[in-house]
């Protein structure tokens, strides 16, 4: 597992951008999914510098990690904001994106995604294997969207679930441990003071660290990273 730690958000999503910038150049086709959240947002910024970026979009393949069940214009969807901060300034062709349809009955579209990555993946002991996965930490330690109370959606045998937000109750479709432990390599994009203590418990592996689902990511070729701003490192 490899740390970095830059000092502002914005310096993590810069660095994150040139790494995945190299990563995209030294693939023939590049399978990613993208995360919701505050940290991504800046990234997605970031990667719409065009002058700054040389990616060729067209080998790029764009998933969601999880989705939250509002329909694609909503506010709170994870794929409205990308459209708006990333899709509508580069030129991803059409077809190389694959939303979670949040508009849809929740354990329906919880199956249709997980047939979709079957289909769209390469797989490994049948499951689909992304290049990169990247994914955000919540305050309580959540990961995608399986959060604390619901940790055993971790170990579901089926690629993605249904899940439920602990304070709004908002339903979300989420992938799964065994997915996201597939993938060839995972990357944590994690800012801000909120974050230190569970940060520093799932790294140090304090006592009852697995209680917080972003401790069980272990991708299986063990290709783990984590980008902290000096903020959620600060209690490293
Ligand atoms: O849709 C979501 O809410 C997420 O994908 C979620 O897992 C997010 O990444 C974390 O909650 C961190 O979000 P922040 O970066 O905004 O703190």
């Amino acid at each position: 597992m490899k740390v970095h730690v830059y000092d502002t958000k914005t310096s993590v999503a810069r660095n994150f951008a040139a790494y995945l910038e190299k990563k995209i150049r030294e693939s023939e086709e590049y399978h990613i999914a993208l995360s919701g959240g505050s940290t991504p947002r800046i990234l997605f910024e970031e990667l719409s510098s065009t002058d700054r970026y040389k990616i060729n979009w067209e080998k790029v393949y764009l998933y969601w990690g999880d989705e939250r069940c509002v329909p694609p214009e909503d506010e709170q969807s994870n794929y409205k904001m990308t459209r708006d901060y990333l899709l509508r300034n580069v030129p991803v062709p059409e077809g190389n994106i694959h939303r979670i349809m949040g508009e849809n009955e929740p354990s329906v579209e919880a199956l249709r995604y997980g047939i979709l990555l079957d289909r769209e993946l390469p797989s490994d002991s049948e499951i689909p294997v992304f290049d990169m996965v990247i994914l955000g930490m919540g305050e309580d330690g959540h990961t995608a969207s399986i959060f604390p109370h619901e940790i055993q959606l971790w170990d579901s045998e089926q690629n993605c679930e249904v899940a439920t937000h602990p304070e709004s109750g908002q339903k979300r479709v989420t992938l799964t441990g065994r997915v996201i432990n597939r993938s060839k390599e995972v990357v944590f994009l994690v800012t801000g003071a909120g974050k230190a203590d569970k940060v520093q418990s799932i790294l140090q592996k304090t006592a009852g660290y697995r209680q917080y689902p972003a401790a069980l990511v272990e991708p299986v070729g063990g290709k783990l990273s984590w980008f902290l701003d000096e903020e959620a490192a600060s209690t490293l």
